[in-house]
């Protein structure tokens, strides 16, 4: 047998738009393309200004016919303009809320590429950076204060009806170097609009997110949920603290993952005992606590934030040592919150924590071997509508707001006597959650939309992504082309994070791609219909899959 080509270069990042570049937007401001520094699947992060302005900005921008960048500036539009954060600081009057606000987006065109940007305010550092440093933990008590700022993100994207569904350190930045209080929930590319979730487990969707961290409603297959990111918040704390997971060797096999949380949840509070030793009982018992009231809450239902609120109090104060440590950490019930204790975690805003300098160890070099992967993005019904409600479209030259297009954007809310009935319905026990739970309820509609739109995809040539994917084995045509995960070398210099080596990955033709479709199949073996298609080019496996949990390539940490 003929040895194997070595694999050609597998993929092209979006053009790289200069430094200095200007794009007007339709508000009429003109923003200037700063240095890039990170590179995600497609797509590159830049800083950015606004002409006769000094105030440095973030410009994600990828290819327009992409993705994960279209479901972010989707969710910003719907719930993350500033006027919109401002009513509802005002409403529940709270000073500062953990979440990015939408500057500005739309499109331009660099190179006859169409590009969609997205611009939003610049933070200092990630948390999974001050972790890095920290020698791949932090303290309970930073831990906590992150998890504060996390409940507060996630208490307004739930009440927007939105689950995150990728909470973990990568996605966290810190507004003020090493300021833990100041941390803001990031990257919406995962983000799920709830309205339409049905308890019906779907395999293809099985797993989604970040392994590791994910819930075990995704890891069933469910759409995002409310109690799944509380869940999932849960994981990253034990992470943080203890700086591993019981299910960390298994991070390879999905499943054996989900196995291993459902032995651990059902095994609650001693299995969280057994790998948080040491740490004070307020802070086990709001783990604890976390885990349990996402466990008692239904699929469709929101949170108990309040509770969760206290709970994380409570372990701050402890956890500062303004209160003796228990010796037994079987606290189940927060403790009342104090005036004093609700000054400190209020102090914590100007806390400024002191990250280590790094020290790596043996065992940590292994530890980053099997960090969380990338999150594997599925398709939802309610991403194919949002994508097909979207235009792309822009006149040569001119942007496009896309928050002109909002209004086509009309969440189909389930009325409030339907969200009362769900309410009403018999709460399953935990364990139950734990298995596979099933409904009737049919997709033939979105099927159809998806059918047309495919149909439409598969006779545009035009909406190509920029890919450049070779066959792996030349022998054989119908073998699976190799997916390069490696960066392209365009890329600015500068230290990289993350190594970006990946090798070939099998690419699988996506189960969903009708006939007609495959016809069109491009000569790099994913067809014209995939790469338009933003949630079919997610499934392309090693397209969107960088070692380290994510798809981003980080040149340089932004000064
Ligand atoms: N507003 C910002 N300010 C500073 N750094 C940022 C900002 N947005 C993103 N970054 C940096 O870029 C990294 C990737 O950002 P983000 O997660 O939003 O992109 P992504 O393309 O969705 O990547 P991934 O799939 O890896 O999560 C962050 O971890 C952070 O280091």
């Amino acid at each position: 047998m003929p040895p194997k080509k070595p694999a050609k270069k597998l993929h092209e990042l979006a053009p790289e738009v200069k430094a200095g570049f200007k794009i007007d937007d339709i508000s009429k401001r003109t923003y200037i393309v700063g240095k890039q520094f990170a590179t995600g699947g497609f797509g590159r992060i830049h800083t950015c200004t606004e002409q006769g302005k000094s105030q440095e900005m973030v410009m994600k921008i990828e290819p327009s016919t992409n993705g994960p960048l279209l479901t972010e500036v989707v969710v910003f539009n719907r719930i993350l303009k500033k006027e919109m954060i401002d009513t509802y600081k005002k409403d529940k009057k709270i000073q500062w809320i953990g979440l990015p606000h939408l500057i500005a987006n739309g499109y331009f065109t660099y190179n006859s590429e169409k590009m969609r940007y997205m611009i939003i305010p610049k933070y200092a550092m990630s948390l999974e950076g001050a972790r890095e440093a920290n020698g791949g933990k932090l303290s309970a008590k930073d831990s906590m204060v992150v998890a504060n700022c996390i409940i507060g993100a996630l208490e307004y994207l739930h009440d927007s009806d939105y689950a995150h569904a990728d909470v973990k350190a990568a996605n966290i930045l810190l507004e003020k170097q090493g300021v833990y209080s100041t941390s803001v929930l990031v990257d919406f590319g995962l983000a799920h609009r709830t309205t339409n979730n049905v308890d019906k487990p779907d395999k293809k969707r099985a797993h989604n997110g970040t392994c590791i961290f994910t819930s075990t409603d995704a890891h069933r297959g469910n759409n995002p949920s409310f109690r799944g990111d509380v869940e999932i918040l849960a994981y990253n704390l034990i992470m943080w603290i203890s700086g591993t997971l019981p299910w960390l060797a298994l991070e390879s096999s999905p499943d054996k993952v989900f196995e291993a949380k459902q032995k651990f949840v059902a095994g609650l509070p001693g299995t969280l005992q057994n790998v948080l030793t040491s740490q004070p009982a307020a802070v086990t018992g709001c783990i604890s606590t976390m885990f349990d009231v996402s466990m008692k809450t239904q699929y469709k239902d929101k949170v108990d934030m309040e509770k969760l609120k206290k709970v994380v109090a409570g372990a701050i104060q402890s956890a500062s040592g303004a209160v003796p440590k228990e010796s037994k950490t079987t606290a189940k019930t927060p403790k009342k919150v104090t005036r004093k204790a609700k000054e400190e975690v209020e102090d914590d805003v100007d806390d400024e924590p002191k990250p280590k300098k790094k020290v790596e160890t043996k065992s940590e070099k292994t530890k980053k071997t099997v960090r969380p992967k990338t999150p594997k993005r599925i398709e939802t019904e309610e991403d194919e509508e949002d994508e097909m409600e979207l235009p792309t479209s822009s006149t040569n030259g001119k942007y496009k707001d896309e928050s002109d297009e909002e209004e086509e954007l009309i969440p189909r809310s389930t009325t409030r006597s339907a969200r009362a009935a769900a309410r009403s319905q018999p709460r399953p026990q935990p364990s139950i959650r734990l298995g596979v739970t099933t409904s009737t309820a049919s997709s033939s509609r979105a099927a159809r939309k998806i059918e047309q739109k495919y149909k439409r995809l598969s006779t545009n040539k035009s909406s190509l992504v920029p890919v450049s994917i070779a066959d792996s084995d030349d022998d054989d045509d119908d073998a699976p082309p190799a997916v390069s995960t490696e960066p392209s070398t365009s890329s600015a210099g500068g230290t990289k994070r993350s190594s970006g080596g990946g090798g070939e990955i099998a690419l699988k033709t996506p189960a969903l791609v009708a006939p007609a479709i495959k016809k069109a199949k491009y000569k790099s073996g994913i067809s014209s219909a995939t790469k338009a298609s933003p949630t079919e080019l997610r499934r392309v496996p090693g397209v969107r899959n960088f070692p380290k949990g994510r798809r981003t390539m980080l040149i340089k940490e932004v000064k």
